[in-house]
């Protein structure tokens, strides 16, 4: 484990060196992707470092859970609550649709929590500029594969240290690197919505993602299942589709 953490802590300030930029941030929610990634950027650059903690609605258990993250690896925080912007500018977008009657409550809840990702993308970015950082995301394996993430939301990061790394290593990872109990243990939840769960929402289990991704066998509905968003995401890890005008 130590070697791994020493191989991404290079690999994070050779980043730096690269882009030419002064240091790292990253969003911290009080889940374990992110607890790994406040760790990491914090002993890829000490001083140089910050978590950027975003409720929208939050609840008071998960910005504890946030702030013991932040405390845990001692990296600096700022906090912007984006509750008002996000349902100001939801209230916005939805007084249009549905004034031109093209307004779809079915969709309603997803579009919601998709904007809720991208305000965080954009905030991080506003600060990443005052700073001269890198905005760092915190994908692992199993979201990537799947797609479960929102594009040019909390998929709209310049570089990905963790996703290389299953849902289980990451849990390994946040154990070694000392990140609280009550995250380690916590269910994943994108937090988008009240009572979301990663599971419940894709109807299959991170450990049949893993297993998947390590090429071992898995009951054949949540292969079915994983397979389905795999496919249906391709588009989010694909190169963006540009016309030519040589064809
Ligand atoms: N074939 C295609 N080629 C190019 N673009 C295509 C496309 N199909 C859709 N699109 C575009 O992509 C959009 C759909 O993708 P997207 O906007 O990402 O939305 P979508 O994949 O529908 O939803 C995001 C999913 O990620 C989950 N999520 C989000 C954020 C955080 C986390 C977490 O774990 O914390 C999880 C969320 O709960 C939800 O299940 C469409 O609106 C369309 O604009
Ligand atoms: N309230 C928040 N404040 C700051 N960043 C957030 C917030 N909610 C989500 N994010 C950012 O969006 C990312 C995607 O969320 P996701 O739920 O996949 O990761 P996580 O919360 O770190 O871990 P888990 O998947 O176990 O819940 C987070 O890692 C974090 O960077
Ligand atoms: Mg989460």
């Amino acid at each position: 484990m130590q070697k791994e953490v020493d191989q991404i802590v290079n690999w994070l300030q050779e980043q730096v060196k690269l882009a030419g930029v002064n240091g790292l941030l990253v969003g911290i929610s009080g889940g374990i992707d992110s607890a790994v990634v406040a760790h990491l950027i914090k002993r890829a650059c000490p001083d140089h470092s910050l978590g950027v903690l975003m409720p929208i609605n939050t609840s008071e258990e998960n910005m504890q859970d946030a702030k013991e993250v932040a405390a845990s690896c001692g990296i600096n925080t700022i906090t912007v609550d984006l509750t008002e912007a996000r349902a100001s500018m939801y209230g916005n977008i939805t007084k249009e649709l549905k004034s031109s009657a093209t307004y779809k409550e079915e969709n309603a809840q997803l579009a919601k929590a998709n904007l809720s990702a991208r305000l965080r993308m954009s905030t991080l970015y506003t600060v990443a500029t005052n700073h001269n950082y890198l905005v760092v995301g915190t994908d692992n394996a199993a979201e990537w594969y799947t797609g479960y993430f929102t594009k040019y939301g909390d998929g709209g990061v310049d570089i990905l240290p963790i996703v290389e790394f299953t849902k289980g290593e990451v849990k390994e990872l946040a154990d070694y690197l000392g990140v609280p109990d009550s995250v380690l243990n916590k269910q994943p939840s994108a937090d988008l919505w009240e009572g979301q769960s990663d599971e419940k929402e894709m109807g299959t289990t991170y450990a049949e993602i893993d297993a998947l991704i390590k090429g071992e066998s898995i009951p054949e509905k949540d292969k079915e299942i994983i397979e389905a968003m795999h496919k249906r995401t391709t588009h989010k890890r694909d190169p963006l589709p540009q016309f030519s005008r040589t064809i």
